[in-house]
């Protein structure tokens, strides 16, 4: 089989391929013990910037589970690293920022940074490494989306409503649409660089747009998330958690060729928002992992059913896979939707 012919790529092209694409988001990572193993000792951005364990860690997974891709094991946050943004994941936290970017002159300091400065040699020795060992697997490359971002930065770590920086869109829109704009640049860098070394699929998280009302998504966003992923040249999947509400505006005026789902709205729901010319990915609900096999079984049975109403379905998690997740439940959802 040649790669073009993948079933992943196959989908977003808008086919339905013979057997139903499967991957998950956050496949590379705690669930698996072979990861948990390779991790010790290093810190997770360290590890991110570490060829070859970054290409084992992508790798793991597809060894595993047989699923239909892999995605780059690296974070959201590894270009702003690369931008010499002092940044740090905390285990079980998440990103946290020295220097949280709040007022008129932090934009100033940090948008005096040239994204085209950026070194992106380690990311691009890993990816290559991946793709070298593939072969007809598609890897698929990611950035985070400019709000998703944003809602750590200004912050200065995670938070669950995102205050700060959507107020900072109402108070100073000036200083917002600067930071989103850079932030787009970044990401935009970080996706280039992995299309460049051999990726042949991005995904944009913007895993904190639920946070938005529908208004202020159109007005101080999506223009931002469209100009992180048009004219790519790869195939493009957006995703985000709790969009229902401008789940339509997730196209990015034909941007995405994918849109991902989360668990809350059933795939022919979405499908019907989405409308003719995109592919759905997901929406597997998280929570349901834990459930015993029968279970899990007939929910993944209903969401491959509901992904029918769509021109094509990447079967997906709702959102990524929880660290205390039984690795060979999703083994058995791998072995489902490629025996159906
Ligand atoms: C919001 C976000 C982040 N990072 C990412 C997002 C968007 C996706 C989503 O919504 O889940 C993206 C991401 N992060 C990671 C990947 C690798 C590829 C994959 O398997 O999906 C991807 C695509 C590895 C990771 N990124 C992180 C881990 C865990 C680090 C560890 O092993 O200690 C992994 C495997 C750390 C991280 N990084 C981030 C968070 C919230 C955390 C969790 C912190 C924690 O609970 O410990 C920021």
């Amino acid at each position: 089989m040649a790669l073009s012919d993948a079933p992943l790529l196959r989908a977003l092209a808008g086919d339905r391929p013979a057997r139903t694409p499967v991957w998950f988001m956050r496949q590379a990572g705690r669930s698996l013990p072979e990861y948990r193993d390779l991790r010790v000792g290093t810190r997770m951005l360290d590890a991110c910037l570490t060829p070859d364990l970054a290409a084992e860690i992508t790798l793991q997974p597809v060894r595993r589970h047989g699923v239909d891709a892999a995605v780059f094991f690296s974070d959201i946050v590894i270009p702003l690293r690369l931008a010499g943004v002092d940044v740090e994941i905390e285990p079980g936290r998440g990103p946290v920022f020295a220097d949280p970017v709040r007022t008129a002159s932090d934009v100033d300091r940090v948008t005096a940074i040239d994204p085209d400065d950026l070194d992106g040699t380690a990311i691009a020795e890993a990816v290559g490494i991946v793709t070298a060992e593939l072969g007809d697997t598609p890897l698929i490359g990611f950035a985070g989306a400019p709000f998703t971002l944003a809602a750590y930065l200004v912050e200065g770590g995670p938070s669950k409503e995102h205050l700060r920086a959507r107020a900072m869109m109402h108070s100073d829109p000036e200083s917002w649409n600067r930071l989103a704009g850079w932030l787009a640049r970044v990401s935009r860098r970080f996706l280039e660089t992995q299309r460049d070394a051999g990726a042949s699929v991005v995904q944009l998280f913007d895993s904190w747009a639920g946070s938005l009302s529908t208004a202020d998504y159109r007005a101080f966003v999506a223009p931002h998330s469209h100009a992180a992923l048009a004219d790519i040249s790869l195939p493009t999947i957006h995703f985000g958690v709790g969009t229902g509400p401008f789940l339509a505006d997730m196209r990015l005026d034909g941007v995405a060729d994918g849109v991902g789902v989360d668990w809350r709205q059933p795939l022919d729901e979405a499908a019907a928002i989405l409308g003719p010319d995109v592919t759905v990915q997901g929406n597997i609900d998280p929570a349901l992992l834990a459930a015993p096999w029968p279970v899990l079984e007939a929910h993944v049975r209903d969401v491959i059913d509901r992904g029918r109403a769509a021109r094509a379905h990447i079967l997906n998690l709702g959102h990524g896979v929880p660290p205390e997740t039984d690795p060979d439940q999703l083994t058995r959802i791998v072995e489902l939707a490629h025996s159906l």
